[in-house]
């Protein structure tokens, strides 16, 4: 059964609402949840990792703990020297901008509500909602408070999952751009920092990548369109959240800021920023950022930590796209063992990378971290206890 809120395309809502100059309050957050100005990144140390330099010889070293610096205080950091061409990412967010300009009718050929296969379904259960396609994402109750923003959700990879059916026709272009950009960032982005963050922490450099499933592992896609919002103020472009990924690398809107990091240590840099402020993250050109996700904070013990981020509105139209990296579904979870001994035992339970996935967007419906929902933490001094025994 699909919530009736499910099918209110926010680009529609925004274009009416111009019209009446009312927001409606579906979207509207409560006083204590409303966006704040976030600190401006660029006042700050906000690292950048070079991936030419990480393979180069000569200065991967130096790289390299510039990188676990990076992971240990930001969570988060700028990528240059990626060698992806730019008209390619201009390309590839002019196409987005296009599609999501396309007529309605149109784009909900590719709608994230599908009939439904439920055999002998009755008139309420006619269509289901499921993550893939074009729309907004999932509503479960009435309660829930909605995210300014429309989306483009699809799987890329490995291409044998990919569904065209989801991907648009409009422009013809997207499609082709979108696959080379797939291919790019997981050659030139991804694999190259998954390695090196291994090779951070003294191990070989397969230790996280070697558990995704080879070419098995999943990347998905997600375009997001922040249609121009009248009251930025009241409401979240996408609330707080972490992200279902163990990396997640993005290609921001280079006019439009909206990005917001929430700091969880301390970073030096300006005055000096500290845990629980809100930091805008924008103006990167054409250098792409990257987050950790929820499986590296599993699949490291929480030596890395997957930061809480949003995006707030503003009355200009913003568009991103996000690549989420994730393991092969059929893989368990589970902090490397490289990363576990008796001095930091295990701090997250496993479970299979699929009940992870679909747990995760429970939990962000319900606006919850899926960590947290799905009660994953090791309370420490069972864990402590476990290990003497054992
Ligand atoms: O649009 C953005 O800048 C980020 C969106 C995001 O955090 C997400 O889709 O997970
Ligand atoms: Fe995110």
């Amino acid at each position: 059964m699909v919530h009736e809120a499910q099918r209110k395309l926010v680009q529609e809502v925004a274009a009416a609402g111009s019209l009446a100059g009312a927001l409606p309050a579906k979207y509207v957050l409560r006083e204590s949840d409303r966006p704040t100005a976030g600190v401006p990144a660029t006042s700050l140390d906000f690292p950048t990792v070079d991936l030419r330099r990480l393979a180069d010889p000569a200065a991967a070293a130096e790289e390299s703990s510039k990188l676990l610096s990076a992971l240990h205080s930001w969570s988060a950091f700028a990528v240059s020297g990626h060698g992806i061409p730019g008209p390619l990412l201009d390309g590839l967010l002019a196409a987005a901008r296009e599609f999501f300009h396309r007529p309605p009718a149109e784009k909900l050929r590719h709608s994230n509500v599908v009939a439904s296969s439920a055999a002998g379904a009755d008139a309420d259960e006619r269509f289901q909602f499921q993550p893939e396609g074009y729309g907004v994402d999932r509503v479960d109750t009435d309660e829930q408070v909605l995210d300014w923003c429309d989306r483009l959700y699809l799987q890329v990879s490995p291409p044998e999952s990919r569904r065209l059916r989801f991907w648009p026709a409009h422009p013809p272009s997207l499609r082709r751009l979108l696959e080379d950009f797939t291919a790019a960032s997981g050659d030139r982005v991804a694999a190259p920092l998954l390695a090196a963050m291994g090779a951070a922490l003294g191990f070989p450099e397969d230790v996280f990548s070697g558990r995704l499933g080879g070419d098995r592992a999943a990347t998905y896609a997600r375009f997001t369109y922040y249609p121009p919002c009248p009251r930025p103020d009241l409401v979240n472009g996408v609330k707080p959240h972490t992200d279902n990924s163990v990396l997640t690398v993005l290609l921001l809107d280079p006019d439009v800021a909206g990005l917001q990091l929430l700091l969880n240590r301390d970073v030096a840099g300006g005055d000096g920023v500290t845990a629980g402020e809100w930091v805008d993250v924008g103006g990167l050109g054409h250098d792409l950022l990257v987050i950790v996700g929820d499986e590296m904070e599993i699949m490291s013990n929480g030596v890395f930590r997957a930061p809480v981020h949003r995006v707030v509105t503003s009355v200009k139209e913003r568009v991103s796209l996000v690549m989420f990296y994730l393991p092969e579904p059929e893989r368990n979870l589970e902090p490397v063992e490289e990363l576990v001994d008796e001095t930091r035992p295990a701090m997250y339970r496993k479970l299979k990378a699929d009940t992870f996935a679909d747990g995760f967007f429970d939990a962000f419906a319900a606006g919850e971290r899926a960590i947290d929902f799905l009660k994953l933490r090791v309370v420490q001094q069972d864990a402590v206890a476990a290990a003497s025994t054992s």
